[in-house]
């Protein structure tokens, strides 16, 4: 299986509808790929809060349209990253959307943990609540986006719904850049899975994005990982690997159930 993951530059003074326009042509370049992955809201820059309320857009708007007409014309599985959605008479949403090869929406998420503690992401954006997983034709792919790869129950979940790969759209800064490649490979250690996570690169709103965008294996090496800038980080992986880890150190056959509750 064939991926590749758009480290897309979101520097500020490139208008949305450019970077939109920009955006779908580097899709569009990615035929031949099984699976495009782009970061996480790449229109306006995950740390650009003040940009959210007036470019959130209802699900099918303007990103939707341009994307799922880019997966269509590449022929290609895509997880389109994630926009600000603006739900009609309810809150924002950071909302991923991945399409079929025809141009289908094939799956939404909502991202469930807000980052920002009291202020920015967290208060300006409603929290999802439903795990989404993807039967893709060689892998059943898991999602979760940014500041979800700091809780490990969510993959857990998404691993007892069957998932094999991850996809992780982000806009991870620079400055926490060790806790993202940390984090990535020990989601994919220990839930014997592929994790593809795919950064942004610039700086918007003052902060400089980490890039680094990742594979990481089952058994936890990594096959790819991109540099500081703008660039698609192709990598061929055997998605058989999972099945293949998790017979031979079958550690998820060992876990106790419910510690996550209190006992009395
Ligand atoms: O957890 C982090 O360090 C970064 C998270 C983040 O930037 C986000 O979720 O948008």
């Amino acid at each position: 299986m064939r991926a590749s993951l758009l480290q897309v530059a979101v520097n500020e003074g490139e208008p949305v509808e450019s970077r939109r326009r920009r955006v779908a042509g580097m899709v569009r370049d990615q035929a031949g790929a099984d699976l495009v992955v782009l970061p996480e809201l790449w229109t306006t820059g995950a740390f650009a809060y003040e940009e959210f309320a007036g470019e959130a857009e209802p699900l099918e708007g303007p990103t939707f349209e341009a994307m799922a007409e880019a997966a269509s014309d590449a022929g290609v599985w895509l997880h389109a990253g994630s926009i600000p959605e603006r739900d009609p008479g309810g809150p924002l949403y950071n909302t991923s959307l991945v399409f079929s090869p025809s141009g289908d929406l094939a799956a939404a998420y909502r991202k469930i943990h807000r980052f920002g503690f009291d202020k920015g992401e967290a208060v300006l954006m409603g929290a999802g609540d439903q795990l989404v997983t993807v039967r893709l034709p060689h892998t059943v792919v898991g999602v979760a986006t940014c500041y979800d790869l700091r809780f490990p129950e969510l993959f857990r979940g998404l691993v007892d719904a069957g998932a094999e790969t991850f996809v992780v759209p982000a806009g991870w800064p620079e400055r926490r850049r060790d806790h993202w490649t940390l984090l990535a490979r020990a989601r994919a250690v220990e839930n014997q899975a592929f994790v593809l996570a795919c950064g942004t690169a610039g700086t918007h709103a003052g902060v400089p994005q980490a890039g680094h965008s990742i594979v990481v294996d089952p058994w936890g090496e990594v096959l790819a990982e991109a540099g500081p800038g703008e660039e698609a980080l192709t990598v061929d992986f055997d998605p058989a690997a999972v099945a293949g880890t998790r017979e031979r150190f079958p550690a998820l056959k060992d876990r106790v159930l419910g510690l996550d509750r209190p006992r009395r």
